[in-house]
């Protein structure tokens, strides 16, 4: 065989094989993808190049969103995805039953989580673990959690009152210290105290894994598993995990024990040192709980609790600090929310908070919601389809990638007039709600499991800061450099003013 003929046959081989075998295995998904509109893209890369930073994807999706409409393609190297903040598309996908499984860059958190709700294939092991543990959030068990917020609340303000005068305060650093504390105490029922002990393993560890999702699902070799082993983050993550499961582990050994002991020894002490009821925190329910007869082992509980520890204290740090700083920037909106606190507390700055109190404060629940549209912490989310799926007439054949774009929806004019605008008001309009049209904690079967619980939270810090402080633009003005990381966050911080009431 002559040299030439060779080559051919390598180049057939090596190049035109498996492009061929490419388009037939994915023609069904390029034939439906191709019918969206879609931005210009460059050969073999798509649209890769048009998101360069995180921060610049958002403001993409965005701009193409006004562009192209609810519904575009977006193409990275082979990889075809649909983003879609249409309410129509978004209500089947969010309510299908058997649309459940998240895409692939949620596998970059699974050596913290493992296969914890947020990460698990939405098969029937995910439904069991759903099942068992959504009475955990039952409002009787939130009820109990309120005084653990209202006292690592108190910390907050203490630390706050440091920085009482200044120009501007960037809160973030605050609030997600007070948030991990708040997690930690109501899932675990310990304490890390972070707030007040600057140096923690345990803080620095739930960091560096949430940088590293986002440093993994946008570098284009560390997203491979034999790229990232050579890596020095590879190495702060071994270190990561170690530190944050070691301490999840000894938790949840030292729980198992004491359940022992309560069975066979019927006169342990279920009092705290003050002599309180002990609160009981999800990991008591979880360890006790059973569904069919069947309960969870240390290492799915273990799993459940990191997915606790990461779901349930970046999100509500990040809303209250951008929900801080939109009442900081509405001199009216903070006036009507301490309007609403004298009603309910008259002049005291440090009640005694309930329950039933926060549940009171309608008009910060609509400035919450409000704050929750603007700045949606959880963008954007994926899907995998998993079969082909009839849609509006037409099949969504398997394998296709959507993007579930919630911001995109929050922020469509033809549901927020004005979408720009922080106005709380517009949650005030009763009778005429879109259930898919404010979509911040997703909805459908893989909803947010810890909505209600991030609601009072982030009432209870919201409304304890505007007790204690006046709060103003940040002086130079401060405009947020938004990017979606784990969650929305900013990268310049959220700076305001605070002065002391
Ligand atoms: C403002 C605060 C929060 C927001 C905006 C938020 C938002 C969301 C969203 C959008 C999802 C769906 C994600 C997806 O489809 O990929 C989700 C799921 C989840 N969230 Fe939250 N979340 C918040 C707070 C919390 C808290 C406090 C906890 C726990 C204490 C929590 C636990 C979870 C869990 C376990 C899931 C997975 C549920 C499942 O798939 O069955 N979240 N959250």
């Amino acid at each position: 065989m002559s040299p030439l003929t060779q080559y051919l046959l390598a180049f057939v081989a090596i190049v035109i094989v498996p492009i061929y075998i490419y388009y037939t295995k994915y023609s069904k998904l390029l034939k439906f993808v191709r019918q969206f509109p879609n931005p210009p893209v460059i050969p073999l890369l798509g649209n890769a190049l048009d998101f360069k930073t995180p921060g610049e994807f958002l403001k993409k999706l965005h701009e193409y969103t006004k562009t192209y409409g609810p519904v575009f393609h977006l193409q990275f190297g082979l990889r075809h995805s649909l983003v879609i903040s249409d309410y129509k598309f978004l209500e089947f996908l969010l309510s299908h039953n058997s649309l459940l499984r998240k895409n692939a860059n949620i596998k970059f958190l699974k050596p913290w989580i493992g296969d914890g709700l947020i990460t698990a294939d939405g098969g029937p092991r995910w439904r069991m673990h759903r099942k068992l543990i959504t009475p955990a959030f039952h409002f009787k068990i939130l009820e109990q959690f309120v005084d653990v917020f209202e006292a690592d609340g108190d910390i907050l303000i203490e630390k706050l009152s440091k920085e009482s005068g200044n120009k501007s305060v960037d809160i973030y650093p605050y609030v997600t210290r007070c948030a991990l504390d708040a997690i930690c105490e109501t899932a675990m029922g310990t304490k890390i105290n972070v707030q007040t002990n600057q140096t923690s393993s345990y803080f620095e560890s739930a960091r560096h894994m949430c940088r590293l999702f986002v440093t993994r699902s946008t570098s284009i070799l560390g997203r491979y598993d034999f790229f990232f082993q050579f890596t020095n983050d590879y190495k702060v993550q071994e270190k990561s995990v170690k530190i944050l499961h070691d301490y999840t582990k000894e938790v949840i050994q030292n729980k198992r024990r004491e359940l022992t002991n309560k069975h066979s020894d019927n006169t342990v002490d279920n009092t705290d040192e003050l002599g309180r009821k002990r609160k009981k925190a999800f990991l008591d329910l979880i360890l006790e709980a059973k569904v069919d007869n069947q309960t969870l082992t240390d290492e799915e509980i273990r799993e459940e609790v990191d997915t606790f520890m990461f779901a349930g204290h970046d999100t509500t740090a990040t809303s209250s600090s951008f929900i801080l700083y939109c009442i900081a920037n509405n001199k009216e909106v903070q006036e009507k929310i301490l309007e609403e606190q004298r009603d309910i507390f008259g002049e005291e700055k440090n009640p005694k908070v309930t329950y039933a109190n926060l549940q009171e404060m309608k008009y910060l629940e609509n400035v919450v919601k409000e704050g929750l549209r603007l700045y949606t912490p959880v963008p954007i989310s994926g899907r995998l389809i998993e079969q082909d799926v009839e849609y509006n007439g037409q099949i969504i054949p398997k394998g296709m990638n959507v993007g579930i774009f919630f911001h995109g929806i929050h922020m469509n004019p033809e549901y927020y007039p004005n979408p720009e605008k922080f106005d709380p008001s517009r949650f005030e309009v009763v009778g005429n709600k879109l259930p898919f049209a404010f979509i911040p904690f997703s909805a459908g079967p893989r909803n947010c499991i810890g909505q209600k619980y991030a609601m009072v939270e982030i009432k209870s810090i919201v409304s304890k800061v505007l007790r204690n402080f006046e709060l103003s633009p940040a002086f130079p003005r401060h405009d947020l450099d938004l990017t979606p990381e784990t969650v929305l966050k900013s990268l310049n911080g959220v700076r305001i003013g605070l002065k002391l009431r």
